[in-house]
């Protein structure tokens, strides 16, 4: 457990305890050649002890940065962020490396994040936390074994002395989540973890992910641009757009009472087999551009993509205010 500061005491609220991750306004800027972007532009999301929230948005719309500030691959430049009622985003040396091991990362090619010149058994060693380093060489061959069996991969003995060429993609990306799954992590924050992966072995390792949840009650933030797979794996859906998370609720609520109009662009653009008489002509084309985001904008940054947009829009930033139980959005249609 992160160890409890006298700072972080004073920041994490009796609610925020319950949730693995609380987010709180958080930005993220980068510079390069001396123009800022401002990716991250107040990102307020919550993902509960045990729950898969999906984080779905198109490219671009700071999803990886997101997922790389939370890991604290980088660090918010404002904001919060707690983790177990923690304040964790300016946290440094052991206890940065706690709040790693309790939060693992699962990215869209396996292959580039398996070390090729390690064994799978050495790959999994590297990713256990300090306090099981210690384990003896038999406790963590069980270990391994175990995880390696769960994710399907059997007989774990023969997979721990192999390499991550010798493997399919599909049989990579159990590896990568068995080796999440012997870190015991709190939170497993996903990146576009089967978008490289055929469409037979989507399923599969999806419900995988929905297994391990249930059974070790792991938190995962499954992060996609696939509104569909999103529905099925998660409970809950965050919607984002240019850094800001624009819409939120319960995953049947976002899907078939979309209320942002980003929303319900997103779900005509996607494709749906169920839909009738959808011909190439009818298909919805997102009108425009994203916002540039180095410059500076003013009132909604869907504004300039948006079909119900008016003069408010323009000027004023939108709060995000309750559209329905459980069902937030970011828009002035629903904040008179
Ligand atoms: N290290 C960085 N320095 C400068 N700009 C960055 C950096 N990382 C990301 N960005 C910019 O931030 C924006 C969001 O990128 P990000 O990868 O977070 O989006 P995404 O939603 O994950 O997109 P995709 O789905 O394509 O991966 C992009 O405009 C990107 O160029």
């Amino acid at each position: 457990m992160i160890e409890q500061t006298e700072a972080t005491t004073l920041i994490g609220s009796t609610d925020d305890k319950g949730a693995a991750l609380v987010l709180k306004d958080v930005h993220k800027r980068f510079v390069q050649r001396g123009r800022v972007s401002h990716v991250l532009r107040g990102v307020s999301l919550t993902v509960g002890a045990g729950e898969i929230v999906a984080l779905v948005g198109e490219s671009g719309s700071g999803k990886s940065t997101l997922a790389r500030t939370i890991m604290r691959l980088y660090r918010p430049d404002e904001g919060r962020m707690l983790f177990g009622g923690v304040e964790v985003g300016q946290i440094r040396g052991r206890l940065l490396k706690d709040y790693r091991s309790q939060v693992q990362m699962l990215f869209q090619d396996p292959f580039a994040s398996l070390n090729p010149t390690h064994t799978i058994r050495t790959i999994m060693a590297h990713s256990l936390p300090t306090n099981r380093t210690r384990m003896s060489r038999r406790e963590k061959e069980n270990l391994f074994a175990d995880a390696l069996a769960r994710v399907g991969l059997n007989p774990p003995a023969n997979f721990l002395t192999q390499f991550p060429h010798e493997l399919s993609g599909g049989q990579r990306q159990r590896v990568a989540l068995a080796r999440s799954l012997a870190a015991q992590p709190k939170l497993v924050l996903a990146d576009e973890p089967v978008s490289m992966l055929d469409v037979s072995l989507r399923l599969s390792v999806l419900n995988l992910m929905q297994r391990l949840n249930e059974e070790f009650q792991i938190g995962y933030l499954y992060i996609t641009h696939d509104l569909a797979s999103a529905r099925y794996v998660a409970s809950r859906i965050a919607v984002m757009y240019a850094g800001e998370i624009v819409e939120e609720g319960t995953a049947d609520k976002v899907i078939e009472e979309a209320k942002h109009p980003y929303t319900q662009l997103l779900i005509e653009a996607a494709p749906d087999p169920n839909r009738q008489a959808q011909t190439a002509g009818e298909t919805t084309v997102f009108r425009g551009e994203p916002p540039n985001l180095t410059q500076k904008i003013v009132g909604c940054p869907f504004q300039f993509r948006c079909p119900h947009v008016n003069n408010r829009c323009r000027v004023e930033m939108p709060k995000m205010v309750d559209v329905g139980d459980e069902h937030k959005a970011k828009c002035h249609l629903f904040d008179v």
